[in-house]
C-alpha cells in the first residue's frame, strides 16, 4: 500500500465503492439462485440507513417457496420475493428518507421504482442494468424522469475487493 507525504493510507475505498460493496455483500445474503441483488441506502451524511437484498418475506419460508423462473406464475419465485430495494427501504430506521441515495446492484423494477419516489430518495446509483429494455424497467425510468431522481451507473474504481475473514494465512 502506498502512503502520501503526510502518511495518509491511499487506494481506500472511495465513498461510492464502498457503498456499492456494502449492497454487494448483502446480496450474498440472498437465497436466489438466479440473481442476487443487494441495495443500501445513504444519507445526506453518508450514514448508511437501510439495507436489503431479495428474499422471501419473513416468516415465509426459503425452503418450501419456489425458486423457479418458469412454469405456473404461482410455482415461480416472481409473486413472493421481496426485491432488494424495498426490503432496504422497509429495514431503514425510523428517520425519513427524504435525499437519500440508494445503492443497488441492479437497476430497480417498476414497482420498487414507485417506493423510492414515494419515500423520496433523489438518486439511483447502480451496477447492472441488466433488464434495461423490458417494460418495466422502461416504466421505471418514465417515473424516475417525471419525478426528478437522477439514476447514474457506477464505474466502480476496480473490478474485486477482497475480504478476509481470519486473520492470517
Ligand atoms: N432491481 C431488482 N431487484 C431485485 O431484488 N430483483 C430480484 C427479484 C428476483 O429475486 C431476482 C430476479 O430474478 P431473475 O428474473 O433475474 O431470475 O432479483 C430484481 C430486480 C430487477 O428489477
Ligand atoms: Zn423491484
Amino acid at each position: 500500500m502506498t502512503e502520501t507525504s503526510t502518511g495518509k493510507r491511499t487506494g481506500y475505498l472511495s465513498w461510492d465503492d464502498y457503498f456499492m460493496a456494502v449492497a454487494l455483500l448483502s446480496a450474498q445474503r440472498s437465497k436466489d439462485p438466479n440473481t442476487q441483488v443487494g441495495a443500501c441506502i445513504v444519507n445526506a451524511q453518508k450514514h448508511i440507513v437501510g439495507v436489503g437484498y431479495n428474499g422471501f418475506p419473513t416468516g415465509c419460508s426459503d425452503d418450501t417457496l419456489p425458486w423457479c423462473r418458469e412454469g405456473a406464475f404461482l410455482d415461480t419465485k416472481y409473486p413472493y420475493v421481496c426485491h432488494a430495494e424495498l426490503n432496504a427501504v422497509l429495514n431503514s430506521g425510523p428517520g425519513n428518507l427524504t435525499g437519500c441515495s440508494i445503492y443497488t446492484a441492479l437497476f430497480p423494477c417498476n414497482e420498487c421504482a414507485k417506493v423510492i419516489i414515494q419515500v423520496g430518495i433523489r438518486e439511483v446509483v447502480f451496477l447492472s442494468d441488466k433488464y434495461a429494455g423490458t417494460d418495466s424497467v422502461r416504466a421505471s425510468r418514465r417515473m424516475f424522469d417525471q419525478a426528478g431522481v437522477v439514476c447514474r451507473q457506477l464505474i466502480p474504481a476496480s473490478s474485486t475487493i477482497s475480504i478476509r475473514l481470519t486473520e492470517n494465512g
